[in-house]
């Protein structure tokens, strides 16, 4: 109802439009008030000018003409209606249904859609109701309906296309929401705009159609509409004889009709579709990731242990390798920092080691368990059940991941509905502990995103991924859009609720400081690999390799003098090559050329827990490093 209101406010074109339809369904529905006299009586003179008792005139058998447009108006607006709901009710149906199966599914209905665009509409309406004849006003309507979703469904299924792959749907597909709900819940509030413009499209399609249908004799020619006034008049020479009002009447009737449907579809237009179309650049889901030794450092028991995992983009160009070779741990409850600068293969990481790596996007090969489970290998279906249950996700600027027509209250029980919790007052409970966690009031539940900031959303998308208190959590750069006063509280929350409920925490960012702070151990990545890691505080005090000092060196300490910082000079190699010796060799200010250029560093542990791929402190390249050659 509100947006119904906020259109015609916001659009004069659609309020002129609402009036005169209102008008005329008031006019049709008080038609017996407004006139005593049968739409179908022959009680009068024949062929009489509009004026006096007839202010509209009389027909060739003497039928008051006012009274046929009053009572034709009843049928006439009845077809319009239902036939456009008909046509609606398909058009929508297809278009999402295509839409979110994608793939064969769309293919097949796309071609479907065509067919029908393709067909002339007359010829098929015309042959359509030549099979339903004397099936009378109720024929006409299905005919209609069926004949007139073609547009409707190809407006909607481009739509529902650009839909599906925006932030908050792919969240609700990751956070293992059946196909209805996505579809009703997720994507048809968004659509609502467009379905509406696309039923008074259809509805006018269906009164023009009457229309002509009648006008050419077919359809049941006893029942009074506008279109069968224009029948009769025409079949009895109206324009011959003169009586141009019996012409004139229905014909701007219908004229008056179709601005009415067309002014409101300009409006529902002018004011939604911005709103829908202005998809807001995507994000990106998951990311961390490291690539390790054969043996990680972690525990015997590792929540998450990922084993040689390759990952990357299939182009054109050839392969991208952006995740190489990449063995990693995560144990319970453990707080893991992913770091390494811009485009070294976090992100692509985290999506290949949740199988959220789309196409381009490919795993090569490994492994990813998850509690012993190997998530590379799980069906779709088990997938769905493991996501949001055992891990989850948040995206790295999440305000985009909340449908933005859905309080969030509805968003934050998504998840949980999802997975089978369905009891209204558990839900509200679990949404308000679950919101005073993160720092959000009860009150924020019953917000819309665009009410809430930006440090806020992130807060909900935090509390909805801790929602079914995950074993894992997976943090892609999650507050780097956020200034640095609202990214600090939003961490101390995501640390103290780690804490409180024992989460392990993989969490993504180029801020090697923050980690430093947070985490219990550290991961450092280059070029696709994980070069070193180690516990945050040995890591910090005694950085191995070169790369990690330099990007230790690149963040000012928290105290000490102010000093210029500098950046690491030169470009990572590219990913789309082998690269069958230290990645870091061309920036690396202690390299070993003949050696760092020529061989791959083994990733070995130098002290407890803390392993580097460097051969500066490889046991046998320190003391003879060309010893370590001769031993290949
Ligand atoms: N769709 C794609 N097609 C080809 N290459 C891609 C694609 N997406 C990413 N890459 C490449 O993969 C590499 C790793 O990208 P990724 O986004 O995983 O890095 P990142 O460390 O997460 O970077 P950032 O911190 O900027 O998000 C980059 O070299 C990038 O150019």
């Amino acid at each position: 109802m509100n947006g119904v209101l906020t259109i015609l406010r916001r659009s004069p074109r659609a309020a002129v439009g609402a009036a005169l339809l209102l008008l005329m369904v008031l006019l049709a529905v008080g038609a017996p008030l407004l006139t005593h006299v049968s739409p179908t009586s022959q009680d009068f003179g024949t062929w009489l000018k509009p004026g006096g008792a007839h202010p509209l005139g009389t027909t060739a058998l003497g039928q008051d003409i006012l009274a046929q447009l009053l009572y034709g108006a009843r049928l006439t607006l009845l077809i319009g209606f239902t036939a456009g709901l008909i046509a609606t009710f398909i058009a929508t149906a297809v278009g999402l249904t295509a839409a979110y199966f994608g793939g064969r599914t769309d293919e097949i209905i796309n071609v479907l859609i065509n067919v029908f665009l393709v067909l002339p509409g007359l010829p098929l309406l015309i042959i359509a109701s030549a099979f339903l004849r004397g099936g009378g006003v109720l024929a006409i309507i299905v005919v209609i309906g069926l004949t007139g979703w073609a547009w409707g469904a190809r407006v909607l299924r481009s739509q529902a296309l650009a839909l599906r792959g925006r932030d908050f749907v792919q969240a609700a597909v990751a956070t293992g929401e059946g196909a209805g709900r996505v579809i009703f819940a997720e994507m048809l509030p968004n659509l609502a705009g467009l379905i509406a413009a696309s039923f008074f499209s259809t509805a006018l399609y269906a009164v023009l159609s009457e229309a002509s249908l009648a006008f050419i004799g077919i359809g049941d020619v006893s029942q009074v509409t506008w279109g069968t006034m224009l029948y009769w008049a025409q079949a009895r020479g109206a324009l011959l004889q003169g009586a141009w009002w019996w012409i004139a009447a229905p014909g701007l009737a219908i004229a008056l009709l179709g601005t009415a449907f067309a002014l409101i579809n300009f409006g529902i237009d002018e004011v939604t579709n911005p709103k829908v179309i202005h998809a807001t650049k995507a994000t990106r889901v998951l990311r961390r990731g490291g690539q390790a030794p054969a043996e990680p450092a972690s525990g015997p028991e590792p929540l998450l242990a990922l084993r040689h995992l390759d990952a990357g983009y299939v182009t054109p160009g050839g392969q991208v390798r952006a995740v190489r070779d990449v063995s990693l741990d995560v144990a319970p409850g453990e707080f893991l920092g992913l770091a390494g600068e811009s485009g070294c293969g976090k992100s692509t990481l985290a999506f290949a080691a949740t199988r959220l790596l789309e196409a381009p996007g490919a795993v090569f090969g490994g492994e990813a368990r998850l509690g012993g489970r190997d998530l590379l290998a799980l069906t779709p279906e088990e997938l769905r059940r493991v996501r949001w249950r055992d891990y989850s996700l948040v995206f790295q600027a999440s305000m985009n991941v909340l449908n933005p027509v859905l309080r969030v209250r509805e968003q934050v029980y998504d998840a949980m509905q999802a997975h089978g919790v369905r009891d209204r007052a558990a839900l509200e409970a679990r949404a308000r502990e679950l919101f005073q966690l993160v720092g959000l009031r009860a009150d924020d539940l019953s917000a819309y995103p665009h009410q809430l900031s930006g440090g806020m959303k992130q807060r909900v998308v935090i509390a909805i991924a801790l929602a079914l208190e995950p074993k894992l959590v997976i943090m892609d750069e999650p507050t780097t859009a956020l200034d640095v006063v609202v990214q600090r509280q939003i961490l101390q929350e995501i640390d103290d609720v780690r804490r409180r409920l024992g989460i392990a925490v993989v969490f993504i960012t180029h801020d090697l400081s923050l980690l430093v702070e947070m985490s219990d151990r550290i991961a450092i990545m280059y070029a696709g690999e994980v070069v070193e890691e180690a516990p945050a505080a040995q890591l910090y005090a005694h950085p191995k390799h070169p790369y990690t000092r330099q990007l230790m060196s690149a963040f000012p300490p928290l105290d000490g003098p102010r000093e210029r910082r500098e950046g690491i000079p030169g470009r990572p190699p590219a990913l789309n090559a082998d690269i069958p010796y230290c990645p870091f060799f061309a920036r690396c200010p202690a390299r070993m050329p003949g050696l760092c250029d020529a061989h791959k560093p083994a990733n070995v542990e130098v002290s407890a827990a803390h392993r580097v791929a460097c051969f500066l402190h490889s046991p046998a390249t320190k003391e003879e490093p060309h010893a370590a050659l001769a031993s290949d």
